[in-house]
């Protein structure tokens, strides 16, 4: 059983102050977008914030918001709030400003985070990687603990710390899962993007 996290606590400042949570693409804001998706596998749903009225109206009684225990430190944050709280031992984490979430793609990053029994599987999509879209397992709670307490707040830091796996390109190709889901909106700009691809190719059926 999987939980699904969406770290949705950031200031949006290349944005402009505009929530990317809150972008409207095809009708549906990306947070609403992405809960329709993570629900088809996971039981368990949890929206990770610093603003939790603000969520509120976007969803359902079936998610959980919750806040960070360490606010204003960045997504690790919130990977270590969803840890300490979740109600499974494996948690999907994704940023909320990822517009195709790919569901597949997290069954295929479970499996290898099971068969490897590692704390961890991570994409490595496009020459990086993409741990916010990734599955950790909830005992990874415990180092991003220690990294905030020592004042060290990246997510990269964490992968120094825990047992990962790599999970590539080809391996999800391999199993005909396309690599869209790493794509992620900052700025203005690559927002435009995104509505001008959604424009030339409608059917991207969501990641899957
Ligand atoms: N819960 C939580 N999520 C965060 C926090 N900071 C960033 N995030 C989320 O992590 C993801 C990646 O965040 P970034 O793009 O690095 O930062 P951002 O604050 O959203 O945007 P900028 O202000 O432009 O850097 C997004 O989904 C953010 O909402 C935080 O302090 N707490």
């Amino acid at each position: 059983m999987l939980t699904g996290v969406i770290l949705a606590g950031g200031e949006n400042r290349r944005m402009g102050g505009k929530h990317k949570a809150l972008l409207d693409l095809g009708g549906q804001t990306l947070i609403e977008r992405q809960i329709a998706a993570m629900s088809t596998i996971c039981p368990e749903l949890i929206v990770v914030t610093n603003d939790p009225k603000r969520f509120l109206p976007v969803v359902d009684r079936s998610v959980r918001i919750i806040t960070d225990f360490y606010p204003g430190k960045g997504p690790l944050g919130g990977i270590h709030a969803a840890l300490s709280l979740t109600r499974n031992d494996n948690v999907w984490i994704v940023g909320c400003d990822m517009p195709y979430v790919s569901p597949d793609a997290a069954g295929l990053l479970l499996e290898r985070l099971q068969l490897a029994e590692a704390d961890a599987a991570i994409p490595h999509v496009d020459g990086r990687l993409q741990p916010l879209h990734a599955v950790y397992n909830r005992r990874c709670a415990e180092q991003a603990a220690a990294l905030l307490a020592e004042e060290a707040y990246r997510v990269t830091g964490l992968l120094e710390r825990v047992r990962w796996e790599p999970v590539h390109d080809f391996e999800f190709e391999g199993r005909g899962i396309g690599t869209k889901f790493a794509v992620n909106t900052n700025t203005p700009e690559e927002w435009s993007e995104v509505l001008l691809s959604e424009r030339s190719l409608p059917d991207t059926n969501n990641g899957r």
